[in-house]
């Protein structure tokens, strides 16, 4: 089940994710971030290898891609906003990322 983040958790995860190029999406409870790779190849298998994490996780992106660039937003549906489960899975995109 995911937490809904808040407080000073809320801030030093939020503040984490910002350092690496996560920003809060205006009018929502949700980040986003746009990872631009080399080529399609590099693109797709790296949504790929994310999508068998957000399996797993049972929790998924909401995601976009042209070409070489995907654009991510994260957000918890089941409780209306940011959630552990989103900071767990930036973190593991951005690991995949390398
Ligand atoms: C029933 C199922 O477990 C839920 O709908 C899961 C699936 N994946 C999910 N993904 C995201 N991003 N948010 C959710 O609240 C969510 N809930």
């Amino acid at each position: 089940m995911a937490t809904k983040l808040d407080g000073e958790g809320r801030a030093t995860a939020l503040a984490a994710l910002q350092d690496r190029g996560w920003t809060l999406v205006d009018g929502r409870d949700a980040i986003t971030k746009r990872f631009v790779f080399n080529d399609f190849n590099a693109a797709f298998g790296w949504m790929t290898r994310a999508a068998l994490v957000a399996e797993q996780m049972n929790h998924h992106p909401e995601w976009f891609n042209v070409y070489k660039t995907v654009e991510v937003t994260l957000a918890t549906h089941d409780v209306g906003g940011l959630s552990d489960l989103d900071v767990k899975l930036a973190e593991k995109m951005d690991v995949l990322a390398g």
